[in-house]
């Protein structure tokens, strides 16, 4: 059903090692999906995340401390304990931090063993990811308040008052009530004396509003960069390199801060209709796509409880994602158009949709669906399960990608059309991946780098003069996309590049931003997708 259930689009390295990169997923509740806003239980697990208004520190009496309500209970009457959906949210935390597990992939069977469901659910959901993507601005947070620095707490502690600081700060939670229940969740973690200490921290981050801290963390730097870094909770080199990547198109960067901004929402949830599978009647509660025709946006639901998901005749998948794989169908190569093939698979949501569009044109075609990973192959099969009804010549297979020649065609030329989908740092889907920010460094491009050029390269000579190889990211950084493409091209004969834009442009049923080509590159804050690259070569 997911994207990309595993959450990194694992990769290989030369020695076939499976290591982290890129991949597309689809990632926790929608924003204000279930919020519980009905105040039950004395919780105060109330309304949706929006940040709270308030007049800036220095119009505020009292030394910038607003009065705020503080509790009126009495440390006996607070909760005792944990209550299961903040427990849950934790533990996610400690198992993301403790075995470099994606909360997207632990949450939910957390949430299905535990039975929490409906309100719960979207509450624990909103609680563990949205503390996850704003880690470190919470932290700046509570390094200005905490005596100890934070290197010197215990990480389990810390984790306890970052998620205390979620709910003051970005979630409709009264302030007694997030400080109440942070409180009882340290008691039944971390113990009793570090609940005095949460408590003490949260009562003071609770004296200001949001606008404030801000103001409070960004005036510590004098680098506009890091301001930005630490407001928006993004590291540092990621928000130079989605400047340089701005800075490279007509608009500028001076919309950076919208991008930054767009990266801490979690995405409304869009499923794919796979042509010949499945018709807008199978996705009722659902409106649509921006962009596509195949794109359904839920207005509501669980997209797993959905039939048409379940059989695969749908699935979940970013609309950017549908855009780039009807994009890299559209474009006009010369002679047959029967013989396709996806070099890097896994998990399947491309290729399922690529097949659906092969099968349209060529009921007798053959798809060539490949990838790296053993595991994400299962992926694959599941995604295209229902596909092979359609198109029987569909092959899912587990190789290297590099390895792949014009031979594997089944003809002595080559395929007509391959989609080369490659391993990425995924800089461009950060708010599926509310914890991959932290983990990516810009090491991992200098690992990516050779081998998405590998790739490419393989791509390229497998396609048979005439037909068409669409170079695809779900990263916007130039080393991942144009750097790439150039590069291989200069070592390329008979290689032309296309107008993605002008190919795109066929594909969609509203007109796209005005962008300049031939390649084509999407944002959150501009498209309301992912950020995916495009480039479309000709053999
Ligand atoms: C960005 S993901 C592809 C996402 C996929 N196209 C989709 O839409 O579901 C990149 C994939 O490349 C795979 N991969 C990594 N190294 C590879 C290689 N050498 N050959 C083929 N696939 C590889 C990864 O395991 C990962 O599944």
């Amino acid at each position: 059903m997911n994207e990309d259930s595993s959450a990194d689009g694992g990769r290989s390295d030369r020695e076939g090692r499976r290591t982290s990169g890129g991949g597309h997923q689809h990632g926790g509740a929608r924003r204000g999906d279930g919020q519980p806003g009905d105040g039950r239980g004395g919780d105060g697990r109330g309304g949706d995340s929006r940040p709270r208004a308030g007049r800036p520190v220095r119009d505020r009496p009292n030394g910038g401390r607003p009065a705020r309500q503080r509790t009126a209970q009495r440390p006996a009457d607070r909760a005792r304990d944990a209550d299961p959906a903040r427990r849950a949210a934790y533990d996610t935390l400690r198992t993301v931090a403790d075995s470099d597990s994606y909360a997207n992939l632990t949450l939910p069977p957390l949430l299905r063993q535990r039975g929490i469901r409906g309100r719960d659910a979207a509450f624990a959901t909103e609680l563990a990811y949205g503390t996850l993507r704003y880690r470190d601005r919470y932290d700046a947070v509570i390094a200005t308040v905490s005596a100890r620095p934070l290197a010197q707490l215990d990480p389990p502690v810390l984790d306890v008052l970052r998620l205390g600081v979620h709910q003051v700060l970005a979630m409709r939670v009264p302030d007694h009530a997030a400080v109440s229940a942070t409180v009882g969740l340290a008691r039944g973690t971390v113990g009793a004396g570090s609940a005095q200490f949460v408590n003490a921290i949260l009562r003071q981050v609770t004296g200001r509003p949001l606008e404030e801290w801000l103001e409070i963390i960004g005036a510590e730097t004098a680098d506009e960069t890091e301001r930005l870094a630490v407001t928006t909770s993004h590291p540092s080199w990621i928000v130079r390199a989605l400047r340089h990547a701005l800075s490279e198109t007509p608009e500028g960067a001076d919309d950076l801060p919208a991008l930054l901004d767009a990266d801490n929402a979690a995405p409304a949830v869009t499923v794919v209709l796979r042509p010949g599978l499945a018709t807008t009647e199978d996705v009722p509660d659902a409106e649509p796509g921006r962009w596509t025709s195949t794109a359904r946006v839920l207005t509501h639901g669980d997209p797993a409880a959905l039939d048409v998901v379940r059989h695969a005749r749908a699935g979940v998948q970013d609309e950017g994602s549908q855009l780039v794989t009807l994009a890299a169908a559209a474009a006009q190569v010369d002679g047959p158009d029967t013989t396709w093939l996806d070099l890097c698979a896994g998990p399947g949501g491309k290729a399922a949709l690529f097949g659906a569009l092969l099968a349209e044109r060529a009921p007798g075609g053959v798809l060539i669906a490949n990838e790296f990973s053993p595991h994400r192959t299962r992926l694959v099969e599941q995604s295209t399960a229902a596909l092979r009804e359609i198109l029987p010549g569909l092959d899912v297979r587990t190789g290297d990608g590099r390895e792949v020649g014009p031979e594997d065609a089944g003809n002595p030329d080559g395929f007509d059309r391959v989609l080369v989908d490659v391993p990425c740092t995924g800089l461009g889907a950060l708010r599926r991946r509310p914890e991959s920010r932290w983990r990516r460094t810009p090491k991992d491009l200098a690992t990516l780098g050779p081998l998405q050029r590998e790739l490419l390269t393989a791509a390229l000579q497998a396609t048979r003069p005439g037909g068409v190889v669409a170079y695809v990211t779900c990263s916007p950084h130039v080393a991942e996309t144009r750097t790439v493409v150039q590069d291989v091209l200069k070592r390329t004969e008979h290689a032309e590049l296309l107008n993605a834009v002008e190919i795109a442009a066929q594909v969609t049923t509203t007109p796209l931003p005005a962008q300049d080509g031939p390649f084509l590159q999407l944002w959150p804050h501009r498209h309301g997708t992912d950020a995916m690259f495009l480039a479309l070569i000709r053999r």
